[in-house]
């Protein structure tokens, strides 16, 4: 697994990682005075291991698999009764519905930051990971949300992938789930280093028809969207085992996929945490930070959220989950209707203020 050398939100240049706790990032942190001490004991005290996503050894297997496959999703989804979606819904209203409640707590002259992932919330899920484009409409709205507010992506994807699929260069881009942060600049060219992990497992699944490995950098998706329910045991066990070849590695899973990602305490909670400190955000309550996220990984954004008293999670799901995210959105469409929103709110606060000056 390639060492993480980078990271961080600074104008223009990519930076170290607030989190001095692990000797594979470089340090200190790009910006002194705005990373305190505080912030980097309260990075290291978030729980990783009791992280949504996380898996223990021996805890995952095809039963996981299944828990994230559409169909199964779909067949559980059938029989989660109307009162159950009902209250479902009461306690993870769709943020549509509850816009003004959202921005209310906000005063008017003052703004949000917005943080997403991509898969599964800017774009919609497909089955060939290199074919999960952005619609031009929501690349627009995003753009706009950009324009009024500082806008993240938080991704497990590489980060120069997900700025390939994004292509907005004034964006903060946070790659391998928020292990490399970059703030809006020209995004870098670099290329996604081979490393061992995904050579390995790159020859150990060729006989998984459909197994699709995807290197992202400092982590690796083992992707089973396209495998065979039969072979989904013997994929399983092929992860398990190259994982007992590297320790230091965990595993986490997404939406059908496996996520291979080294022992170091980081994750997206902690990324967002990062950026929300770096930006000087993090004791305003006049900013309303918002984390949209559709995985399992994104809960660790959701709980930091929960524990600062700060901002909101909206988890993207058609289906009631278990989530720690206060409000919900259906699909990357409700998304896409929810940015311009915001964008929206923000003109009308612009012209209300010059009107009342
Ligand atoms: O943090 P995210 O931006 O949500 O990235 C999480 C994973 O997203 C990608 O996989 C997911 O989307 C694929 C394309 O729609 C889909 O085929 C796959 O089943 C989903 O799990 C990405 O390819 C992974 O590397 C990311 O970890």
């Amino acid at each position: 697994m390639a060492k993480p050398t980078v990271v961080v939100p600074e104008v223009g240049a990519t930076a170290a990682c607030p989190c001095p706790g692990t000797t594979l990032f470089p340090y200190p942190p790009p910006r002194a005075g705005i990373v305190t001490a505080a912030v980097r004991r309260k990075c290291l005290q978030v729980d990783l291991g009791a992280a949504a996503g996380l898996l223990g050894a021996g805890a995952w297997g095809v039963e996981s698999m299944r828990a994230s496959s559409p169909t199964h999703a779909k067949a559980a989804a059938a029989l989660v009764d109307d009162d159950h979606r009902a209250a479902w819904m009461v306690r993870h209203p769709s943020a549509l519905d509850k816009f003004d409640q959202i921005v209310g707590g906000v005063a008017r002259a003052s703004g949000s930051s917005c943080s997403s992932t991509y898969d599964g919330t800017l774009s919609p899920i497909v089955n060939d990971p290199d074919a999960a484009f952005m619609s031009e409409t929501m690349r627009m709205a995003v753009r706009s949300v950009a324009k009024h507010f500082p806008t993240a992506i938080v991704s497990g994807r590489c980060r120069d992938k997900v700025f390939e699929f994004v292509k907005l260069a004034e964006l903060y881009y946070a790659g391998s789930h928020g292990m490399d942060i970059k703030g809006p600049a020209k995004a870098s060219s670099r290329h996604a280093k081979a490393n061992k992990v995904h050579d390995r497992l790159v020859e150990l699944t060729r006989s998984v028809p459909g197994a699709k490995v995807e290197n992202n950098k400092f982590c690796v998706s083992v992707h089973f969207r396209c495998v065979d329910e039969k072979m989904w045991g013997e994929l399983a066990e092929t992860v398990k085992g190259v994982m007992r070849e590297y320790p230091k590695l965990r595993l986490t899973q997404g939406r059908m996929v496996f996520e291979v990602r080294p022992t170091i305490k980081w994750d997206k909670g902690k990324a967002l945490e990062f950026l929300l400190e770096s930006l000087g955000f993090a004791d305003c309550n006049n900013v309303l930070p918002v984390y949209i996220g559709d995985d399992r990984t994104d809960e660790d954004a959701f709980k930091v959220l929960r524990r600062r008293g700060q901002g909101v999670g909206i988890l993207v799901s058609k289906h009631p989950k278990e989530t720690t995210a206060s409000y919900s959105l259906q699909e990357p469409a409700e998304v896409m209707e929810f940015l311009l929103r915001l964008v929206e709110w923000k003109r009308l606060s612009r012209a209300s203020l010059r009107m009342q000056q």
